[in-house]
């Protein structure tokens, strides 16, 4: 017999992927409900697949949550060491439940996925029954079977299990041909006639033609035929393999488009379904067992022939040629009870895969429609709340719009009366624009006559501007003439004036007594008279007689009291005569400390009424130029000299020796007037006396 290896006798029996709602496992969840169904466990709840393999991987948290959920179905004692061993008695166990499950190397090989989707499906079944029961009441009413015929069925199963586990040496492969040859047997009986095939073909036939002849739809049954259908022969092991899954078929499609009333009702049908399975695959194993009793018996046989030919193997060829013959008809024999056997091993194998393919998605139907009720539950809740929150809204909106309705009515009345008064404001306007209009013509018709008025005036104006501009030029012209005449007159004016001061004198000597110094005594004056003519008596005590007395006579006499304007005055005309071309020369004359410098400079100058005759000439003679400075440009230019013993001095020369006691002084003014250097000297002195 050749062995199945366990990978692909599980890629057969579990769940594919891509078939049902056990692919979308989610880990977290199935880590939660692991610590939920261990509390001891503590798995993290952030934990990765890899992280989850490593707490499965030695198959006692699959055992221990295996025999939480099912008490008994697992065997917990032992002396079996944690690892492939105690995953091959929980998938054992899975088997038992007849419950999709994984492959040993899929869980050593970190392929997690079907781990998972086994879980999954044992979390669902097991929250689905409500979780804690026994095997054997699990099973019992997994099958729906009764209670003593259920007890001896399953009893073979527990049995075998734990004759499995009291052998560990044998692998994983092994065991599981093993579990199926104990439970369905080993080989083909050869007394399956094809009598009964005929006869189990012909039941089905009925069971299929009463199921349509009753009903066009199966999930159209009511209670009492469903009863009657299940009591009926039509559920007898003579009902073909495929007619019953083509039962189970339709039902399920119907139920699925439906999806709703009868679904217990195909749900009692499946069951009953599922249980001839059952039945007819317990008969099949025995059947199985007893082939395969028989073929090890002719095997047996077999073999001692081979060993009898082998001994007349030293008789005749021809005889040999015989027996090789038959040898070669035996081993033709055996060949083909051998593909019988894997035939049947084959339709065993798929029978009992589509049967946890139809418990799976009974399951899941039932499990969907439940999720569909509650779902249709809500959405009508919701849809209730909603249809009546959207009345609520719409009376509220209708107030609403009643209300804006109105004030829309009185907000056109206003507008409308609004609109009146404006049309009556801008008519009155449009009256008071338009004589406004009028108004400003009239204004601009009169400035347009003023403009014209003044255009007439303008060129009035430049005709007797141009007229008057004329008569100017004549003028003018008279007036330079008359300049011209006045320039004559003045030149004939200053030779006048000159003549004059010719005829007054060209030396003029004048007398200035100066007053006693602070501490002098004032009964010691030899000045006995100053007269108004120039004359002047002078006392002297040390002679007698007519010579005690003597008269001086000058141009003028200045008594103590004379201030230095009053001395200036007198010379002023002749100063101003050198502005006309002529040289004057002032001589100060008289011993030390008579007043020469008191004179002639004045004791200080920052005060403009003590100034000399010096300076007050000099102002006198620039203010004048400045005067005349349209008409004449004047140079000045001064010179100061000291005679002392006989020694003419510069006073204003930086170099020489400066002499502090002069007996003399001269100040004599050049002026040059336009480039003309007037050679006639003028020269008049001033003399001082004690
Ligand atoms: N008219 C005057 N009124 C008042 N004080 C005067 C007058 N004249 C001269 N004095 C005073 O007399 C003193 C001598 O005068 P000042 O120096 O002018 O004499 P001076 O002739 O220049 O002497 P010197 O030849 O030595 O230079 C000065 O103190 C001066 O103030």
């Amino acid at each position: 017999m050749s062995v199945s290896p366990e990978r692909s006798l599980s890629e057969n029996g579990r769940h594919d992927s891509s078939n049902g709602a056990h692919a979308d496992v989610n880990i977290h969840s199935m880590i939660e409900w692991l610590n939920r169904s261990l509390p001891h466990l503590n798995l993290p709840s952030d934990a990765s697949e890899e992280k989850l393999r490593a707490y499965l991987i030695d198959g006692t948290v699959l055992c221990n949550i295996l025999d939480k959920l099912c008490p008994g179905l697992v065997e917990m004692r032992g002396n079996s060491e944690p690892g492939p061993e105690n995953i091959r008695k929980f998938l054992a166990a899975m088997d038992e439940i007849a419950l999709p499950r994984f492959v040993l190397a899929d869980i050593q090989e970190g392929y997690m996925e079907p781990v998972l989707q086994c879980l999954g499906t044992l979390k669902t079944h097991f929250e689905f029954t409500g979780g804690k029961e026994s095997i054997r009441e699990h099973l019992r009413r997994r099958w729906n079977l009764p209670k003593v015929e259920f007890s001896e069925g399953i009893t073979n199963s527990l049995v075998y299990t734990a004759t499995c586990d009291e052998n560990p040496a044998i692998n994983g492969d092994e065991r599981q041909q093993d579990s199926f040859e104990n439970k369905y047997g080993s080989s083909l009986d050869d007394s399956i006639s094809s009598e009964s095939a005929a006869l189990a073909h012909d039941a089905a036939h009925k069971l299929s033609e009463m199921f349509q002849q009753k009903q066009g739809s199966y999930a159209d049954l009511s209670d009492s035929n469903i009863l009657e259908l299940m009591k009926s022969n039509g559920f007898d092991q003579n009902a073909s393999t495929r007619t019953l899954f083509s039962l189970v078929n339709r039902i399920l499609e119907e139920n699925i488009e439906r999806k709703n009333g009868h679904v217990h009702h195909m749900a009692l049908i499946l069951k009953k379904v599922v249980q001839v399975i059952e039945h007819r695959v317990s008969t099949q194993a025995v059947n199985l067992k007893d082939l395969n009793n028989l073929y090890e018996v002719h095997l047996g046989k077999c073999q001692s022939r081979i060993k009898v030919l082998e001994t007349l193997a030293a008789g005749t060829t021809e005889e040999i040629q015989a027996l090789l013959s038959k040898l070669q008809q035996i081993k033709i024999e055996k060949t083909k009870i051998e593909k019988k056997k894997k035939l049947e091993e084959q339709e065993l194998l798929r029978t009992k895969q589509e049967k946890i393919h139809s418990d799976i998605e009974n399951s899941t139907l039932k499990h969907e429609l439940e999720i569909a009720k509650t779902a249709h539950e809500e959405h009508c809740l919701l849809l209730q709340m909603r249809a009546e929150e959207t009345k609520v809204q719409l009376e509220k909106k209708l107030m609403e719009f009643k209300c804006f309705l109105t004030e829309s009515k009185e907000r056109v009345k206003e507008l409308e009366s609004f609109s009146e008064s404006k049309y009556q404001r801008w008519k009155s306007k449009e009256g008071t624009y338009k004589s406004f209009i009028d108004y400003q013509s009239r204004a601009l018709q009169e400035l347009r006559g003023a403009s014209d008025f003044l255009k007439h005036e303008i060129l009035k104006t430049k005709r007797s501007y141009a007229e008057e501009f004329n008569f100017l030029g004549v003028k003018l012209k008279g007036l330079v003439d008359a300049a011209a005449n006045y320039h004559s007159v003045l030149a004939e004016n200053r030779r006048l004036y000159n003549e004059v001061q010719d005829l007054k004198g060209n030396i003029r000597v004048y007398c200035r007594i100066r007053p006693f110094l602070p501490g002098q005594s004032k009964k010691r004056t030899t000045v006995e008279y100053i007269g108004e003519n120039g004359e002047l008596v002078i006392s002297n005590p040390s002679k007698q007689g007519k010579d005690s007395h003597r008269l001086f006579k000058f141009d003028k006499v200045f008594g103590p009291a004379a201030t230095q304007e009053e001395v200036f005055l007198d010379t002023q005309p002749l100063i101003r005569s050198v502005l006309d071309g002529y040289n004057v020369c002032i001589f100060a004359y008289g011993q030390t400390g008579s007043g020469k410098t008191y004179t002639m400079s004045g004791p200080n100058i920052t005060s403009q009424e003590d100034w000399g005759v010096n300076y007050r000439a000099l102002h006198d003679l620039f203010q004048i130029s400045q005067h005349r400075k349209n008409s004449i440009s004047y140079e000045v230019g001064v010179q100061m000299v000291e005679i002392y013993n006989e020694q003419v001095r510069d006073l204003l020369s930086s170099d020489g020796p400066h002499k502090r006691y002069p007996s003399c002084l001269f100040f004599s003014i050049l002026l040059f007037v336009l480039g003309y250097i007037f050679h006639d000297w003028r020269f008049n002195s001033i003399a001082f006396l004690d």
